[in-house]
């Protein structure tokens, strides 16, 4: 079995790498990331400096998933430009990826700039997603605020652009968006982020699980696994093929790396049980997709990639 991943002309030795915000704060767990079964890695969403995120307990691991309002917390753009320039010269360092998040159109306009002017030759996530700056709305909701980005983005950025995109719950704004992103050059979309602002109660302490915002906060984990399948699924029937497609969300087993790949996703991220589980979870989840394509003799993700059946 062979669980190579071509992705926009580069190739990775299997499919998997953490979601941002996942094991990818520090140089350390950046890292513990490239050490570990990973194909690649992607680092903590970026603002221009460094940012202490909202007051904890702002993650906690649930039965079902996980509940998260970080705030965005980084240790600032020029941190994360540096590791990927750093290790982009080494041998045997795949593609890397590097996720930006302004809490203002103009920060990420700022931030992509100096990633352009840099020779980092990596993909460069835009994160129009994050549901946890209290006061800020997700960009990619409002569809003429993500227009304005797109088109201010491509009038200065040159290299390899994706956007990581929230969770979208009808099938007529699956098509406003579709039609929106077909109309840029984007290397990718990341679909889907963590689905915002839900509220875990612990019903013996009657309080809610995080301090942030009341206790709302992005959801992940297997509460999550079919809302990010249909997003996968409902973007690959409608993006140009040009755009590759990121598939992230409720990802717990080789089964479920199986199902995101039918859905058409080329990667797929994994943020949630790495949480749980640590780096040691691609290691697992390599060796259960390849017992799982073994099982229905495929022996590369070409083999069944974009290939779900309808009754
Ligand atoms: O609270 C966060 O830092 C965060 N949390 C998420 O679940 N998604 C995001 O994009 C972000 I920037």
């Amino acid at each position: 079995v062979n669980l190579s991943a071509t992705f926009q002309n580069h190739t990775f030795a299997n499919p998997l790498m953490n979601a941002s915000g996942v094991h990818c704060y520090t140089t350390t767990q950046l890292d513990e990331l490239l050490a570990s079964s990973a194909g690649t890695l992607v680092t903590k969403s970026a603002t221009m400096a460094y940012r202490q995120g909202n007051p904890k307990p702002r993650y906690r691991s649930l039965a079902l998933g996980s509940i998260n309002s970080m705030g965005l917390p980084n240790e600032g753009l020029p941190y994360y430009l540096d590791y990927v320039l750093a290790k982009q010269t080494q041998a045997d360092v795949p593609t890397l990826f590097l996720s930006v998040a302004g809490i203002s159109m103009q920060e990420d306009l700022d931030m992509l700039a100096q990633v352009d002017q840099s020779d980092f030759n990596g993909f460069t996530e835009l994160n129009l997603s994050c549901p946890n700056v209290p006061g800020k709305p997700q960009v990619a909701y409002d569809f003429e605020a993500t227009e304005k980005m797109l088109d201010s983005a491509f009038k200065l950025f040159h290299k390899p652009l994706g956007v990581k995109l929230p969770p979208y719950f009808d099938l007529a704004q699956f098509d406003i968006v579709a039609k929106i992103l077909n109309q840029y050059p984007l290397a990718y979309i990341n679909t889907i982020n963590s689905v915002g602002n839900g509220l875990y109660i612990d019903v013996d302490s009657e309080t809610v699980a995080i301090k942030p915002k009341g206790g709302f906060g992005g959801l992940g984990g297997a509460y999550v696994l079919p809302t990010a399948l249909a997003n996968v699924h409902a973007f690959r029937q409608r993006l140009n093929d040009s755009i590759a497609i990121i598939g992230t969300g409720g990802v717990q087993t080789g089964a479920d790396v199986f199902a995101h790949i039918l859905a058409g996703a080329d990667l797929v991220q994994v943020g949630t049980q790495l949480a749980k589980d640590g780096p040691d979870v691609f290691a697992r989840l390599t060796q259960e997709l390849s017992d799982v394509m073994a099982q229905k003799d495929y022996h590369n993700l070409s083999d069944f990639k974009n290939n779900l059946k309808e009754l």
